[in-house]
C-alpha cells in the first residue's frame, strides 16, 4: 500500500502540473476538506494529495444553512491555519460567494488567499461569462485555478435545494460545455459535484485536465469529500455521496488512511453513493 506519514516529510510537493501528470498516468487524485492546521496535519501525515479549504466551512464549521455567509476574511484566516499544517500537500481554497462578482473582486481575492493565506490553487463555481473572465485572468497571473461545476452550493437558491444537477439530455450538454469552456479559460482542475456518473465520465473523458469527483461516481480522476461527513460528525444528515470512514476505525489517521486507499484504489465511492 502507498503510504506517506509526516515521519517521512520527503514527499515530493503535490503541484498542479503534477496533477495533470497523475491523470496522464492514471494514478487517482485524493482531495479532502480542512479548516484548522491540526486536521491538516493529519491530511499530511496520511498523504493526502490535495487539501480543500472549502467554503463548506459555513455549514461545518460556522452551523449556517450554507454557504453563503462565509466571507473573504473567513476563508483567509482558515487558510493560513491550514496552511501551518501542511508540507507537500497542496492547498487550495475557495472563493466565497461574490468574491468573483467581477474579475477586479476575484483577482484580489485571489491574491489574499495565496499571498496571506499561502493556498497553491483557488476554486470558483461555475461557467458563466464572469466566472470564465475570471478564470483567464487568475491565470494570467501566475494562479492556478480549480474550477467546480454541476451542483454548485453558491447556486442553492437558484436551484431551489442542494439538487443533482445535468439529469436531463440537455442539461447534461449544457455541463460538458461548461467543462469545455473552463479548460479553455486555463483551470487546471475541476470538481464535479452532484451529478450523474455517466456524465462525470463523459466530460472526465472529454478534458486533459483532472476531474475530481464529489457525488459524481467512480470514473473521475480523483475523489473530494468534506472532512466532518468523512469523520461522521456532520450534525444532521449527511449527503447520501459520503460516507462515514471512522465507522468500525479507531482513529481519525486511520479513517483518513482508508478513504485514501479506498479512492485510489477505486473501492469508493460504492454504487450506493452515486446517482444514475
Ligand atoms: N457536510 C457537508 N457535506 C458536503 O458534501 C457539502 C456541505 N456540507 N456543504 C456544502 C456543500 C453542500 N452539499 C450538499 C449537501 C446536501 C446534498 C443532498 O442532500 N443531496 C441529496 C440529493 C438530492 C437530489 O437527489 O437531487 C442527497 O440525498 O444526497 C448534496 C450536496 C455538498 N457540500
Ligand atoms: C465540497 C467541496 C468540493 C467544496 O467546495 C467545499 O467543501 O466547500
Ligand atoms: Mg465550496
Amino acid at each position: 500500500m502507498y503510504v506517506q506519514n509526516a515521519s517521512n516529510p520527503d514527499r515530493k510537493p503535490v503541484t498542479a502540473p503534477g496533477l495533470r501528470a497523475m491523470k496522464a498516468e492514471g494514478r487517482r487524485i485524493v482531495m479532502l476538506t480542512a479548516y484548522d492546521a491540526s486536521f491538516a496535519f493529519q491530511l499530511e501525515s496520511a498523504g493526502v494529495d490535495v487539501a480543500l479549504v472549502g467554503d463548506s466551512l459555513g455549514m461545518v464549521v460556522q452551523g449556517h444553512a450554507s454557504t453563503l455567509p462565509v466571507t473573504l476574511d473567513h476563508m483567509v484566516y482558515h487558510t493560513a491555519a491550514v496552511a501551518r499544517g501542511l508540507h507537500s500537500t497542496l492547498l487550495v481554497a475557495d472563493l466565497p460567494f461574490m468574491s468573483d462578482r467581477d474579475t477586479a473582486h476575484a483577482l484580489e481575492a485571489g491574491a489574499r488567499l495565496v499571498g496571506e493565506g499561502g493556498a497553491a490553487m483557488v476554486k470558483l463555481e461555475g461557467a458563466a461569462p464572469h466566472v470564465l473572465e475570471a478564470i483567464s485572468a487568475l491565470v494570467a497571473r501566475a494562479i492556478p485555478v480549480c474550477a467546480h461545476l454541476g451542483l454548485t452550493p453558491q447556486s442553492v437558491h437558484k436551484f431551489g435545494g442542494f439538487r443533482i444537477q445535468g439529469r436531463e439530455q440537455e442539461a447534461a450538454d449544457r455541463v460538458l460545455a461548461e467543462a469545455r469552456a473552463v479548460e479553455a479559460a486555463g483551470a487546471d482542475l475541476i470538481v464535479l459535484e452532484g451529478m450523474p456518473t455517466s456524465l462525470a465520465q463523459r466530460i472526465t473523458e472529454a478534458v486533459a485536465i483532472p476531474t475530481i469527483g464529489i457525488g459524481a461516481g467512480p470514473h473521475c480522476d480523483g475523489q473530494v469529500l468534506v472532512l466532518h461527513d468523512l469523520l461522521g460528525v456532520t450534525p444532521g444528515k449527511r449527503p447520501k455521496f459520503s460516507k462515514d470512514f471512522l465507522l468500525g476505525r479507531d482513529s481519525v489517521a486511520a479513517a483518513i488512511a482508508a478513504y485514501a486507499d479506498e479512492v485510489r484504489r477505486g473501492v469508493f465511492p460504492a454504487p450506493e453513493h452515486c446517482f444514475n
